[in-house]
């Protein structure tokens, strides 16, 4: 399966984010599989303070035996990483105050990918205002909100460096996703993919954030909240695919 060409095709793409530590492996597939009937194009993998690398593999095993979906690694540092997934989110956290999370954890996740198999995607990550808690954990200076040439400055400097995909984070569970002008204003910077998450609930809000520029939508909290997955993921990516 190779992830990049099939994000490389097409717009309006959602990715489900599921953090194996807010629910059993079983759950996690259960998810899956209602995101993929309700027309997710992809699950990600990964939580800003996962408890051990086992409960990864694990969810991964389940959601893989499960769905046909690629499955991408979004992990907080090595022990985010298993062979069983397709691919993996290689993040440098460009605003980050902090060398572990900007080069330091690349250089020691590299080896370990490569062994592993898994495809890379080069992914610039930038945490905006509030940022949440993987703004916390990583040390982060968050892109001010009303700063829009910031976000899109630090985004052509990412695409320059060869990242092909431009990750904007508030932050997962905030009450205000990104600003749509500043996913404009990246959008008319970059030609690298843009992905957009934190805070994303409504099918309205996704549909505007696709609409200002972002080419892949991340939700996450919403599917550990809610019962009725395959509906609701379902009027999500109606309101975003083309
Ligand atoms: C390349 C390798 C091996 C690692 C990259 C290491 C970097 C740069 C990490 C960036 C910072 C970080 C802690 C990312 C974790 C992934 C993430 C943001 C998950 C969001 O998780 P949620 O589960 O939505 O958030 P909560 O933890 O708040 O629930
Ligand atoms: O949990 P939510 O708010 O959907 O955020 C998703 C993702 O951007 C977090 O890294
Ligand atoms: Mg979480």
């Amino acid at each position: 399966m190779n992830v990049r060409r099939i994000f490389d095709s097409e717009s309006g793409i959602h990715l489900t984010l599921i953090d194996p530590d807010e629910q059993t492996p079983a759950r996690a597939g259960e998810i899956a599989v209602e995101a993929m009937s309700g027309g997710s194009d992809g699950i990600m993998v990964g939580g800003s303070t996962v408890s051990g690398q086992s409960i990864v593999d694990e969810t991964v095993k389940e959601v893989k035996e499960k769905v046909d979906l690629p499955v991408i690694l979004f992990p907080q540092d090595t022990s985010g990483l298993t062979g069983r997934a397709d691919a993996v989110f290689f993040m440098s956290l460009l605003n980050s105050r902090e060398p572990m999370y900007i080069t330091g954890m690349q250089m020691r996740g590299a080896p370990i990918i490569k062994k592993l198999g898994l495809e890379p995607l080069p992914m610039a990550y930038l945490v905006i205002e509030p940022g949440g808690t993987v703004g916390y954990i990583s040390d982060s200076r968050p892109i001010p909100r009303e700063k829009p040439e910031i976000a899109a400055s630090y985004a052509l400097a990412g695409e320059y460096m060869g990242m092909d995909f431009i990750y904007l984070e508030a932050g997962s569970g905030v009450t205000e996703h990104v600003p749509l002008d500043m996913i404009g204003a990246v959008a008319k910077t970059t030609n690298s993919n843009i992905i957009v998450g934190g805070g994303i609930r409504t099918p309205k809000q996704a549909k505007k954030v696709v609409e200002a520029g972002a080419d892949i939508v991340v939700t996450g909290s919403l599917v550990e909240e809610i019962d009725d997955v395959e509906q609701t993921i379902s009027k999500l990516t109606d309101a975003i695919h083309k």
